[in-house]
């Protein structure tokens, strides 16, 4: 076990405590809770988890949250004049859909009509160009946890071969523009990709965001790489496990992030921060705070 841990609970916990001093102070002061609507459509258990630990986090932190859990049976027609409600209600600074959603609605239909202002998952066409050009305004939450993550620990990706694996919405696509932003070389891994194993042992950087448990195996690691695993993969016996395997990785990393405890608790507290940051985008509260 040679690697050192990114501690991203750790981290977490410290700018969720700083953040509810923040909107503690700003309350006192007179000025309005930050407000996020959180929206869930269907079932899905895992799905239920995270907006659950979402709505506790923003209690923790007092921003008001409001649900709005909708039946599996919502029509696209249904889940879109709800947004159009939100995105007129000027208590509400963010609106946050889960996703995955159900199959019969159309999810980029769903986030383009989310107000690029009130975005704070950052996944509205307007805010990734922000991010594509280098002039971000809300970003997506599980890369800029990871910029920041890597960033507390005095990390800087510049100049570094970075190597992301998965091409989605949510990690691997907004995770190549932050690095690319921090001045990364970056290469970019999906299904079709030739010899992965390649990649991932020239990668000083590596993200790895498949979905599949332990998918990259540890002895493709190159010594000394930072290796960030965004997988959270619940085993059979009912144990979480990453898209690395975590022991043979630790032999070779310099620096890995744990699952649980690594990129999860980053992704929560900087949509905390966002919805901070979409109250102060629509004027609500002061801009230097
Ligand atoms: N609208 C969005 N949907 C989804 C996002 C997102 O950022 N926006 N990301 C993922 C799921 N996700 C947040 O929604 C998420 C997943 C996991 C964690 C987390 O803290 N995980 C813990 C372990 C939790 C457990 O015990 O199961 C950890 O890694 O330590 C936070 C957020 C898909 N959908």
């Amino acid at each position: 076990m040679g690697a050192q841990i990114l501690d991203g609970k750790g981290l977490s916990a410290r700018l969720r405590a700083r953040l509810r001093e923040r909107i503690e102070a700003l309350a006192a002061a007179g000025h309005p809770r930050p407000g996020l609507a959180v929206v869930l459509v269907g079932d899905d258990p895992a799905s239920a988890i995270y907006v659950r630990n979402k709505r506790r986090a923003c209690e923790e932190a007092g921003i008001r949250s409001v649900a709005h859990d909708l039946p599996s049976t919502t029509s696209e027609a249904e889940l879109l004049a709800l947004i159009d409600r939100l995105n007129a209600d000027d208590e509400v600074d963010g609106i946050l859909v889960q996703l995955p959603l159900p199959e019969h609605i159309d999810t980029e239909r769903v986030i383009e009509r989310i107000h690029p202002d009130k975005d704070v998952d950052g996944f509205h066409p307007y805010n990734i160009g922000r991010l594509a050009l280098r002039m971000p305004r809300l970003r997506p939450c599980t890369p800029r946890g990871v910029m920041r993550l890597l960033d507390s620990h005095g990390i800087d990706p510049a100049g570094r071969e970075a190597v992301v694996i998965g091409q989605s919405r949510i990690v691997g696509r907004p995770m190549a523009l932050e690095l690319l932003a921090a001045r990364a070389t970056v290469t970019v891994c999906h299904s079709l990709t030739r010899d992965l194993e390649a990649h991932v042992r020239r990668a000083e950087v590596l993200v790895v965001a498949v979905g599949r448990p332990r998918f990259i195996p540890g002895g493709w690691v190159r010594e000394g790489a930072v290796v960030v695993d965004v997988g959270i993969n619940r085993l059979a016996d009912g144990r979480l496990a990453g898209d690395v395997d975590f022991e043979g990785a630790c032999e070779r990393a310099g620096w890995i992030t744990p699952v649980p405890g690594g990129v999860g608790p980053m992704t929560i507290v900087t949509l905390l921060e966002n919805t901070l940051e979409a109250a102060r985008l629509r004027g609500r509260i002061p801009a230097d705070v």
